[in-house]
């Protein structure tokens, strides 16, 4: 089965040299070469694999599926790898031939998150258009990486991931405006906020706002997060002080 990869981005280039220790990989990207193991192949030429991941934002699927749409191969797979899943799912049934099968994945990891290998680590699988051969193929290939796969709707993922992913970048981020250093005297739980800021600000910006505005699920999630804070300061401020009498 020859792979694609379309976006050689940050998460494209990792996801491609991780697939290559596994199975033929082929790449496409506007701007990179590929990275070792994989050969950097055409735009034309990529959407002639088996399974093609596309790896761009969130916000670029659309245009993505303009781009590919005319050179797709009858039966091919199709799978995005958003950290959103209803939206991409949305554009491509909308945006793809009739001809491809089409799944969604979000692999719930990245190039800091997997460093040190990715067997263990979540993927999330969102079956949409797919026979049933081809997705056992793809379960195939993820369990030969050692993923721990966990199937579910897109509007769960969507739901669950706000609450988590969503909220954790959101924090992250938030907690960046403040400038926090490192201290002599830090806790381990301060130093696990620190790598939570490190990790979610070492992603693109462009990846924050996506998952911030893309997912139906986050401004809720920001209301509610903003509405415990304010009932927190609240419940403070009520609380008589103790000082010495
Ligand atoms: O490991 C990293 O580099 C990541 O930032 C991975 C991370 C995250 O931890 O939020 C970012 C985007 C993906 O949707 C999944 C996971």
């Amino acid at each position: 089965m020859k792979i694609g990869i379309y976006g050689l981005g940050r998460f494209g280039s990792f996801w491609a040299s991780t697939l290559s220790r596994v199975a033929d990989v082929q790449a496409y990207s506007r701007s990179s070469s590929a990275p070792e193991g994989v050969l950097f192949v055409s735009e034309e030429n990529v959407c002639k694999s088996d399974l093609l991941f596309l790896c761009n934002s969130i916000s670029s699927v659309g245009e993505v599926c303009d781009r590919i749409a005319p050179f797709l191969k009858e039966g091919m797979i199709v799978a995005d790898t958003c950290s959103v899943k209803v939206h991409p799912l949305e554009t491509m049934k909308k945006r793809l031939p009739a001809s491809v099968q089409i799944l969604g994945t979000h692999p719930m990891f990245g190039p800091d998150s997997g460093r040190n290998g990715v067997a263990g680590l979540p993927v999330a699988l969102c079956p949409e258009r797919i026979d049933d051969g081809s997705l056992k193929t793809v379960l195939d290939l993820f369990t030969s990486l050692g993923l721990r796969i966990e199937t579910l709707t897109a509007k769960d993922h969507d739901r669950e991931a706000a609450y988590s992913q969503g909220i954790t970048h959101f924090i992250g981020r938030t907690l960046d405006l403040l400038n926090l250093e490192p201290s002599r005297i830090s806790t381990t739980g301060y130093e696990d906020l620190l790598d939570i800021v490190q990790q979610t600000c070492n992603d693109k910006w462009q990846l924050f706002v996506d998952l911030q505005k893309f997912n139906p699920y986050t401004e809720e999630m920001r209301k509610k997060l903003h509405s415990s804070i304010e009932e927190m300061l609240v419940k403070l401020d009520s609380i008589e002080s103790i000082g010495e009498k």
